[in-house]
């Protein structure tokens, strides 16, 4: 298997006598759809924010490309490459769609709002071919207020693609989608992979299995198994721990 694009190496994280995260060591490989499952409470937002640098393991280290990023904040994250979306929408209500979404090329820059060192139009025009891309070009001059919720999750989408990412982190990207919205949201995730590989926490069980590579499961902070789709489907301990019998 070629590099991975992202790693985690042993990431460890207590809260007082809770092990939310113990150990965890995982691989995101390049074109690839690896997704994270488990249980309400297993450890799966606490890991992504230790991964995007909200959240400071206690021990281990996050690599992207080879390079340890661990030290790294969450912006300097965002700008190696290092694309999150978000359980809870935090897009500017009040905005346009193309505001929120220049908003992400801006950030690229390491100076949100001053534009030196890169032309706007060029940002812009990032910006523009991101709504393009999700199929919101229509929506720019639209505020957000006036999207519709599987709108927003797209615009959120988009605002990650302006970061030109190496690797997608995706925190429930289906949440508050309907069986339509899930459906979309679920094809527009298979054209994303060919742009950069996703790591995808995701409680929709349809879509996980219609679109990952590989599926880690993760249950009291500890990931207690990683396979293929079908793998995963058969191993007695995970139907045991999360999936059920009729699975
Ligand atoms: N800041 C915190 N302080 C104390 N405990 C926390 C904190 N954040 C998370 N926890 C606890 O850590 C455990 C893992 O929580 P986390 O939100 O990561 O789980 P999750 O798998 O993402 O759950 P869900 O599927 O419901 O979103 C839970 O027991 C939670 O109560």
């Amino acid at each position: 298997m070629s590099d991975p694009v992202l790693e985690t190496r042993g990431l460890s994280k207590r809260f007082g006598a809770l092990e939310a995260s113990k150990s965890v060591s995982l691989t995101l490989c390049p074109g690839e759809i690896h997704a994270l499952i488990g249980p309400n409470g297993a450890g799966k937002s606490t890991l992504i924010a230790q991964i995007a640098g909200a959240l400071k393991p206690d021990n281990g280290s996050v690599h992207l490309c080879g390079e340890d990023i661990t030290h790294l904040s969450t912006p300097a994250r965002a700008r190696a490459g290092l694309a999150r979306t978000f359980q809870v929408s935090q897009l500017a209500m009040q905005d346009t769609v193309l505001q929120n979404a220049l908003l992400g090329a801006t950030a690229t820059n390491g100076r949100p709002f001053r534009l030196w060192g890169r032309p706007v139009d060029t940002l812009r025009q990032r910006a523009q071919a991101a709504l393009t891309r999700v199929g919101l070009a229509g929506q720019a001059a639209t505020p957000v207020s006036a999207l519709s919720h599987g709108q927003r999750r797209l615009l959120e989408l988009a605002i990650a693609l302006t970061l030109e990412p190496k690797a997608f982190l995706l925190d429930e990207p289906m949440a508050g989608l309907g069986s339509e919205g899930s459906q979309n949201m679920t094809d527009f995730l298979a054209t994303l992979r060919t742009q950069a590989p996703i790591l995808l926490v995701e409680h929709d069980m349809d879509a996980v299995f219609a679109l990952a590579d590989r599926i880690s499961v993760l249950v009291y902070g500890e990931v207690i198994a990683t396979g293929t789709t079908d793998e995963i489907r058969a191993n007695p301990v995970v139907r045991e721990a999360y999936l059920g019998q009729d699975a």
